[in-house]
């Protein structure tokens, strides 16, 4: 698979993305293609504006999103239901039965973008918690304590401390994907669980300490939540991505807003990562000497966690010279304005080339 000695080209199965929002509207079209482009398969986000918490709505997106795929690009959404305090056990076991959804959403109100309607007590909810143990159903965690006096470089740490470990405790069999992972915490934590905790890890969380929100003056683009950390952290995370430890696995986070949003006296979280997404992972399993674990981490770790099959085709990113690399744009129109993409205006090291399908 891969060449000794710094490759020019690495044929994987092709990847998914195991977090990513798509949005609604000219938002969604505007950036599906970009995640289709990388990504075979998505665990599409549910914190829709309002939030998708009945199967009859989580269908319908799906059909929006795949009409908003381009012509001649395979692509499946893999949807999720978004947890609030009055859904019901039955409720998230039917649409689990009828595949409408393969995983089930927490946000603890308020924690993020878009969780007004999420869980304001995991105790609340532990009827359908126990459901979804007893079915198999992956719990996908935005993993920080909503106390606003609770330092916000802290509140990855303290749910782990006063939620999560209870939690895995009270539900031993429970999947569970903690979401979006920033520390160096996160990271024991999971190590410490059984196989059936895991952890998505962001591109953008690999490549950038929190000193990127504010080099020079203040950089909303760089703002997301959970909010990057010190350095150390960063350091934890690329050990965990590149380790080759199945519990680890790709989930961008791409979370798209307009730049006037972002650029705001009260900017939004999140940052759009999709158009250079694969590219910047890459590039740390490079620097880590690591690009034999890649595709472990990027194709086959997700679908063994979520007990889905890997995917057939196969795709080449091959190294691109910087002068004649393809660049990201400096910006990509969407609704009436534009969202800054990750890496913006930059030249991508590796290019995504044609797929193949894997010969029998
Ligand atoms: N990551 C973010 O900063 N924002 C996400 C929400 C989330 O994933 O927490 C969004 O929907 O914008
Ligand atoms: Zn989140
Ligand atoms: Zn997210």
């Amino acid at each position: 698979m891969t060449q000794a000695n710094s490759p020019t080209a690495l044929t994987i199965r092709r990847p998914d993305d195991w977090h990513v929002h798509l949005r609604d509207g000219d938002m969604l079209s505007a950036v599906v293609p970009y995640t289709a482009h990388s990504f075979a398969r998505a665990i599409v986000m549910p914190n829709l504006v309002p939030p998708l918490t009945a199967r009859a709505e989580v269908s319908a997106y799906r059909d929006r999103i795949k009409a908003a795929v381009p012509k001649g690009v395979s692509f499946e959404p893999l949807m999720t239901a978004y947890l609030t305090d009055t859904i019901t056990p039955a409720e998230i076991a039917a649409g689990f039965a009828d595949k409408t959804w393969v995983a089930a959403k927490l946000y603890p109100a308020k924690a993020t973008t878009n969780s007004d309607f999420g869980v304001t007590s995991v105790r609340g909810i532990l009827p359908v918690l126990e459901k979804m143990a007893e079915i198999g159903m992956p719990l996908l965690v935005h993993g920080e304590v909503t106390d606003p006096s609770v330092d916000i470089f802290d509140r990855e740490s303290l749910f782990i401390d006063t939620i999560l470990a209870l939690l895995c405790d009270r539900l031993p069999e429970l999947k569970i994907v903690f979401e979006h992972v920033t520390t160096a915490d996160a990271v024991a934590f999971v190590k410490s669980r059984p196989q059936n905790v895991a952890a998505t890890i962001t591109a953008h969380h690999l490549h950038i300490n929190r000193n990127a929100m504010f080099q020079g003056g203040l950089r909303p683009h760089f703002y997301c939540l959970p909010v990057a950390k010190r350095e150390i952290h960063r350091l934890a995370l690329r050990d965990a991505a590149t380790s080759g430890d199945p519990r680890f696995f790709l989930g961008t986070d791409s979370a798209p807003h307009l730049a006037r949003d972002k650029e705001s006296a009260c900017g939004c979280a999140g940052l759009f990562t999709a158009p250079s997404a694969l590219a910047a992972y890459l590039q740390v399993f490079e620097e880590e000497s690591a690009l034999d674990r890649f595709e472990g981490f990027a194709s086959l770790h997700g679908p063994a966690f979520y007990g889905l099959p890997v995917n057939a085709q196969r795709i080449t990113l091959r190294r691109s010279p910087s002068a004649s690399a393809e660049r990201v744009a400096a910006q990509i129109s969407a609704r009436d304005q534009h969202i800054v993409p990750f890496w913006a205006g930059e030249a991508l090291p590796w290019k995504i080339e044609a797929e193949a399908a894997i010969p029998a």
